[in-house]
């Protein structure tokens, strides 16, 4: 089926379009049609229906008569589709039926990475751990992988970015690189799925893994020297772009131009993205599935195959933040698609609080670690009593363990796993008592809700760098959106309102600027990894302690620095008190320092400029919608064929002064953005003199005087520093207190009402 475009001309087709010309209509990109189950067509290859879109067809005359010719039409959002496809199916064009062999690779692991060394990993995932420069285990993963690789069902709790990925993703690998290839031609059978609860969280484990698995390190080298050369190549070409393969590509010496078979393949499955494609890479075998349950239910509600797979094939099956599963609301999917790796005895009587289940289990476990399926579970926070519950479900029988009630929806989750161990899971508990990581300052800002704009752009630009904001719902974003734009903030949303390719856009945009701003909502608070994040800001605070911990882990991540900062309303103060109260350790909100704010003159100068800011949105917003009205009324009197008075036709007559009055007003903004942010006794006049010059300040970091051009500079705090972290540890120095001892509430002592930043 040829499906033909109107030509550009005559289509809506947008002035960023290419063409690209085919000669033959076998090199068009075909797809292959799915076909639902009951026209009676299976899917054996007897009858394939393909089609292809895009396809302009021009007809030129040539010596030999009329020729057709092929122009496919793309244009950039094309280009975005196919991005974020390279991101959910890597490697996908990377299948193929043919033999794969095993590679005879050598990494001397002895020399190069000696605290790896004793794991004994599959040289390549070694080359690349050397590549990147991973050159200890994290704790997590010191624990984890030897287990895993003995074969072990593990829960394992650790900090946030802390390296839980590779903790249970390179004992996988490790095992699918071993494992024997198949030499005929047929579909690689699904041997790991890894279930995580965000799409951003699965397209991220699945880069992840993919990053593991190739390298180019030249660290590696051939063991036989008859083996054709090992091609660890990171890019290819496709379509005119480059691609990031997927999956470890085999040493082959393969016809240029087509692309070898991968070891491993990983793909990812999530929502938001087409669904054709998904099924289509699904249909060609994939060894790890990298899956969100929402997409992956819907998939396997229309293919039989791959819930088979998952019921026979599966070796390795992971919850990744298994507890924001069933926040998220996926629990009906994750429980049915739990269900298919049950052993067959098991469905029925799942779950058991007597403890007939355990012994029957016990029995019919196989001895075989290296075919039975292996369990996973790792998340930075979950309950001593869950693991405790985990733990008893699974006691053998002669250590006469007594079964609990499920306690929570994530206990009863988790007593629903089938782990196979007969031993039960290993249950490995890494994080803090507090929650809190080692290298995270935490602090807090006691305002009136109508000052947090103030404090929030205080902060960005006292302490330029990349922030992430969590806002409870998606409102708040919409309206602290255009402020901080019009503010001069870098600033990007995501949020589950946003298309999936907007919100990897948006993180991407985020993730490239060393000074920008994401308002995030809890969507981001789990799992992502972003390179670099210097500040958590919590414009309101979390509704648990597990999403503070979540939150506050996108900084401060495989051991680097980071900072959070709650801003707590008056009415927020009994919840945040109840979120520290519910760590296991116990904490108060008093043992959060204030965060210093060395001249308030400051703030009240910002004041000024956050209400001009809010007047032009407001102002804004209500010329949009007057013009929105006008157009709307002439479009329906169009359709309904209905002259308008020439009163209704004129466009306001306000709207002239409306403009006159916004620019006015946006220029004034301008005009106050431009001027310096002086803190209190410092000049611009005198720039070199004075306690605290500001030409140190100025070069120390980098800037010019604030003017149009580089407006939001904040100068006189102090030297150059842009540490918030080390600001407010030398604020709690100064008043010579440790972090457990600030602010000692005193017996009967009332909490001070907080007053709202003075109008100057
Ligand atoms: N052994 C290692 N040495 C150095 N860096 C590592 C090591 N292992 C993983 N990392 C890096 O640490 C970062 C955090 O890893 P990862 O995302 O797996 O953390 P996590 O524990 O899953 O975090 P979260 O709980 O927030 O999901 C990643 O950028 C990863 O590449």
């Amino acid at each position: 089926m040829l499906k033909r475009r109107r030509p550009a001309s005559q289509s809506l087709v947008s002035k960023k379009n290419k063409k690209l010309r085919h000669e033959n209509p076998s090199t068009l990109p075909w797809k292959t049609t799915l076909r639902p189950l009951e026209t009676g067509i299976d899917g054996d290859g007897i009858l394939e229906l393909e089609e292809v879109e895009g396809v302009e067809v021009l007809y030129e005359e040539g010596d030999g008569g009329r020729i057709a010719r092929f122009n496919v039409v793309r244009n950039e959002d094309d280009d975005e589709d196919e991005r974020m496809e390279d991101i959910d199916s890597e490697g996908d064009d990377a299948f193929d039926d043919e033999p794969v062999e095993t590679e005879q690779v050598h990494f001397d692991s002895e020399k190069l990475l000696p605290r790896w060394h004793s794991f004994a990993l599959h040289p390549r995932l070694l080359g690349s751990l050397s590549q990147n420069k991973f050159s200890s285990p994290t704790p997590i993963q010191e624990k984890s992988i030897p287990l895993a690789l003995k074969g072990r069902d593990i829960v394992g709790v650790a900090q946030t970015g802390s390296g839980k990925t590779l903790a249970y993703g390179l004992p996988i690998l490790h095992r699918l690189l071993h494992d024997a290839r198949p030499k005929k031609k047929s579909k690689r059978p699904l041997r790991a799925l890894i279930l995580a609860p965000t799409r951003e969280l699965a397209l991220q484990v699945s880069s992840h893994l993919n990053m593991a698995l190739n390298s180019s390190s030249s660290n590696i080298k051939e063991e036989d020297e008859c083996s054709p050369s090992l091609n660890f190549k990171k890019k290819n070409k496709r379509k005119g772009k480059d691609k990031e393969t997927s999956g470890a590509e085999e040493p082959t010496s393969q016809p240029p131009g087509k692309k070898p078979p991968p070891v491993v393949s990983i793909a990812a499955i999530v929502g938001g993205m087409s669904a054709q494609k998904q099924r289509r890479i699904l249909d060609r075998g994939v060894d790890v599935l990298v899956a969100t349950p929402g997409r992956l239910w819907d998939i396997m509600q229309e293919d039989d195959a791959l819930a088979k797979e998952i019921r026979h094939e599966l070796r390795f099956l992971v919850l990744d933040e298994a507890d924001r599963m069933i926040e998220a609301g996926h629990f009906k999917e994750l429980d049915g698609i739990l269900r298919l790796t049950l052993r067959p005895d098991d469905s029925e009587i799942i779950p058991d609080d007597e403890g007939s289940n355990t012994e029957s289990k016990a029995e019919v476990i196989s001895a075989d670690a290296e075919t039975r399926l292996q369990t996973f579970v790792f998340s930075a926070t979950m309950s001593k009593e869950l693991q405790r519950n985990v733990k008893k479900r699974y006691r053998p029988k002669h250590s006469g363990g007594k079964h609990r009630q499920a306690t929570s929806t994530l206990d009863d989750l988790l007593l629903r796993l089938d782990f196979r161990d007969p031993d039960g899971p290993e249950v490995i508990d890494l994080s803090p008592e507090d929650g809190v990581v080692d290298t995270l300052v935490e602090s807090k800002v006691e305002c009136l809700v109508a000052d947090k704009d103030i404090y929030l752009y205080y902060f960005l630009l006292r302490y330029p760098g990349r922030t992430l904001v969590f806002l409870s719902a998606i409102d708040g974003i919409r309206r602290l959106l255009p402020l901080l734009e019009m503010l001069g903030q870098k600033v990007y949303p995501i949020h589950s309102q946003l298309e999936m390719r907007q919100r990897l856009k948006n993180l991407d945009r985020f993730k490239s600027s060393s000074k920008s701003v994401l308002l995030a909502t809890d969507i981001a608070a789990r799992g992502l990894d972003i390179k670099g994040v210097d500040h958590v800001v919590h414009y309101q605070v979390p509704r648990s302690a597990d999403v503070y911990v979540h939150r506050n882990g996108r900084t401060a991540r495989a051991g680097g620095k980071g900072f959070s900062l709650l801003l707590i309303a008056p009415d927020e103060r009994k919840a945040i008190a109840g979120v520290l109260g519910s760590f296991s350790a116990g904490r108060d909100a008093k043992s959060i320092p204030l965060f210093p704010i060395p001249d308030t003159t400051l703030l009240d100068k910002l004041k000024a400029r956050v209400r001009l800011a809010k007047e032009i949105e407001g102002m804004g917003h209500k010329v949009r919608k007057a013009n929105h009205e006008d157009k709307w009324m002439k479009e329906a009197a169009e359709v309904l064929g209905v002259d308008l008075s020439d009163d209704e036709r004129k466009p306001s007559m306000k709207k002239p002064k409306q403009d006159a009055k916004l620019a006015a007003m946006k220029a004034d903004l301008r005009h106050l953005l431009s001027q310096p942010m002086l803190a209190r006794g410092t000049s611009v006049r005198y720039i070199t003199s004075g306690n605290n010059p500001l030409v140190e300040e100025l070069l120390q970091q980098d800037i010019s005087m604030p003017s149009e051009e580089s407006p939001n500079v904040m100068l006189g705090l102090g030297g150059g520093n842009r540490d918030a972290g080390k600001d407010v540890t030398d604020a709690l120095k100064r008043k010579g207190k440790r972090r457990s001892e600030v602010n000692p509430k005193k017996e009967g002592e009332e909490e001070e009402e907080w007053k709202g930043i003075a109008t100057s």
